[in-house]
């Protein structure tokens, strides 16, 4: 790793650029990092106009003084309050909230009201609170955004919108963007199309982008583009605040996202996109139409490839196996969608990197994957169905999940019998369907592992393929178990603690966005992934892997941002995809970590002509 290295040694480096970051020149401190808002903030606004908006506001901690120079003065409570007091008097309320879901819309209302208190909050309490902002509940949130609407967060570019998206962009008041979540709602989490109710998955992962990180508040976007929905009870509901018509498709849908593609890049050419919850094919046919020509990724096929991969590798050192030695595990994996697919390609360019395989063929070869009708196999094997729905089938598979049909098996084997036949290592799950990991699969399983890995990887909780508890009482205990949503660990009745982790591409997402933005690099490269992968792989400790903890915490996810974060700008630098320049001498861990966003109230400074 680089993370130490004097960056001077990398080649184009030569002075960091302040100009684009977007803080006023007088506003930066001698010596301060132009990113991090540690110095004063400049705002045209005055009086109720800065309490009432929650990038500035400060709620009761406003300094006399300040109230003085912004004519606020008698529009809040006489004491100044600061931040410790505030927090103190948000947990206890929040604490008093008896479901997930009146937690969620809680924590909204913070952060439309004071986004540094929220981000403050997020922070200190990041295990108990990214459950509730994130997954599980914000599939919750999702299921009931329309009834639960108070207020408007991010861009909405509906199909009424075609031919007027390059002017709408200008309605987003801030000229600083660097990171957009975008989504069309068609496969939120594993609960199908929500329609523009996705809006709460951008929201949330971008709050996760600035908790963990380190990207300022004001230059996240979240986005739903909404070309209708074929979501029947969303498209009954009177309440259903979406676009009341079918979702567009082919030529008509492509073209949209294309319009919309083009404004969000001419307005902010800088700005990394994160394509989310896309369904299949429309995710790879968009990543593979932009990925070279914007600073763009689908998080769904590859920060997810990224942490599972990263999983795989730290769970070969808990089986006191080495982590370059992937190609000797043999890897099932439920689900052929954009997830399935994109976990199943990381994990063959891991193999490829490594050395240890002739071929991308041979790679192919210790992967087997299923969808909803068993496995990718060889119809002329099978005894099961009419060659005709076969042959349907097999035409529908595309090039990328025809990689993976297997000869010598036959087509739609269940899972039970292929465990039965290959004998796996790894499971993996990726269908959105609760209960496919069956107690036989599981068991058949752990007759032939002593570790059996189990990733029942799909969200919210109730669309995971088992549940902990599952996996851990058809093993004895013995699986080594991550899934998408948090689960508790499990206590056995003989009294064994076994322990979980989620593995959910949280972890992977921000400190990618952290090092992409930094580098600004121009494109998103395989490597990147790669490298976040071995990155995360790395950060257990020996005593934790030996309990089974793959990862740190989710109470870390800022120190694995800022750790991937880094290794993603190297990166960046030495594949020649950065733009910004540094100083020579400056070392990159410190310019990345001291980019990151710091939730502190700083000195708000009334100048007409700040923007
Ligand atoms: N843990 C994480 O970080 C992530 C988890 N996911 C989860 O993965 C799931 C799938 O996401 P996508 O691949 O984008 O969806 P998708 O709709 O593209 O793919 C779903 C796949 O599951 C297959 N499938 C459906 N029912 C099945 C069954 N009974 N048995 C076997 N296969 C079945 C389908 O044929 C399809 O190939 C979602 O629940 C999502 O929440 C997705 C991204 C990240
Ligand atoms: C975690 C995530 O991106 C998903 O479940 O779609
Ligand atoms: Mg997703």
């Amino acid at each position: 790793m680089l993370a130490t290295r004097n960056i001077s040694r990398l080649s184009n480096l030569v002075k960091f650029s302040r100009r684009n970051y977007g803080l006023p020149a007088s506003a930066i401190g001698v010596g301060s990092d132009p990113r991090k808002d540690k110095t004063v903030q400049l705002t045209p606004l005055r009086g109720v106009n800065i309490i009432h908006d929650p990038l500035l506001s400060k709620g009761t901690a406003f300094s006399i003084a300040e109230r003085e120079r912004l004519s606020i003065r008698g529009l809040v409570p006489p004491r100044c309050q600061e931040m410790d007091k505030q927090l103190l008097r948000i947990k206890r309320n929040l604490d008093a909230l008896e479901t997930p879901l009146a937690k969620f819309v809680f924590l909204s209302a913070l952060q439309d009201r004071n986004e540094i208190l929220f981000y403050k909050l997020l922070i200190n309490y990041l295990d108990e609170l990214s459950g509730i902002i994130y997954t599980p509940t914000v599939g919750e949130a999702c299921l009931m955004s329309h009834s639960i609407y108070r207020r408007s967060r991010g861009m909405y570019f509906s199909s009424q919108d075609r031919g007027a998206m390059s002017a709408m962009v200008h309605n987003w008041p801030h000229d600083e963007v660097d990171v957009i979540v975008v989504t069309d709602g068609s496969r939120v989490l594993g609960l199908g199309d929500l329609g523009a109710n996705g809006m709460q998955i951008p929201i949330g992962k971008l709050s996760l982008y600035v908790a963990a990180g380190g990207i300022r508040p004001r230059s996240v976007l979240p986005v739903v583009l909404d070309v209708g929905t074929n979501n029947e009870s969303l498209l009954n509901d009177p309440l259903y605040l979406g676009m009341g018509h079918p979702r567009l498709d082919g030529e008509d849908y492509y073209t949209f996202v294309d319009e919309w593609v083009t404004a969000v890049h001419s307005r902010w050419p800088n700005a990394l996109i994160q394509f989310e919850d896309f369904k299949y094919p429309h995710a790879y046919n968009l990543l593979n139409k932009y990925r070279e020509k914007i600073t763009c990724f689908n998080d769904d096929i590859q920060s997810t490839s990224a942490i599972t991969l990263a999983g795989i590798l730290a769970s070969l050192k808990a089986r006191n196996l080495s982590p370059t030695d992937l190609n000797q595990e043999r890897i099932i994996c439920v689900g052929a969608g954009s997830a399935g697919v994109g976990v199943c390609e990381g994990i063959v360019d891991a193999m490829v990197a490594q050395g240890k395989v002739k071929s991308r063929e041979e790679a192919y070869s210790r992967i087997w994957m299923l969808d909803q009708d068993g496995l990718l196999g060889n119809p002329a094997l099978s005894t099961v169905d009419s060659t005709a729905a076969f042959d349907e089938r097999h035409q529908n598979f595309d090039e990328r999940q025809r990689c993976y049909i297997k000869s010598d098996l036959s087509d739609r084997l269940s899972l039970e019998d292929l465990i039965e036949k290959v004998k796996p290592t790894v499971l993996l799950g990726l269908t959105g369907v609760p209960g496919v990991f069956s107690e036989k699969a599981i068991r058949t399983m752990a007759k032939y592992q002593e570790k059996p890995i189990v990733f029942p990887l799909s969200n919210p909780d109730t669309r995971a393929e088992c549940t902990a508890e599952q996996a851990f009482k058809w093993t004895e205990g013995r699986a080594i178990f991550a899934s998408g949503s948090p689960f508790a660990d499990v206590t056995l009745p003989n009294g064994k603690v076994c322990k979980t982790n989620q593995c959910n591409n949280s972890y992977s997402f921000p400190g990618l966005g952290l090092g992409i933005t930094v580098s600004r690099a121009r494109t998103v490269t395989p490597n990147m992934f790669l490298e976040t992968a071995n990155t995360i792989a790395d950060l257990a400790s020996p005593a934790q892997l030996k309990e089974g903890v793959l990862f740190p915490g989710v109470s870390h996810l800022r120190e694995v941002a800022l750790a991937v974060g880094t290794r993603v700008c190297e990166v960046a630098y030495e594949e020649n995809v950065a733009t910004a320049v540094l100083q020579p001498g400056e070392i990159l861990s410190d310019v990345v970590q001291n980019s990151m966003f710091v939730p502190e109230y700083i000195p708000l400074v009334h100048s007409p002509n700040a923007h």
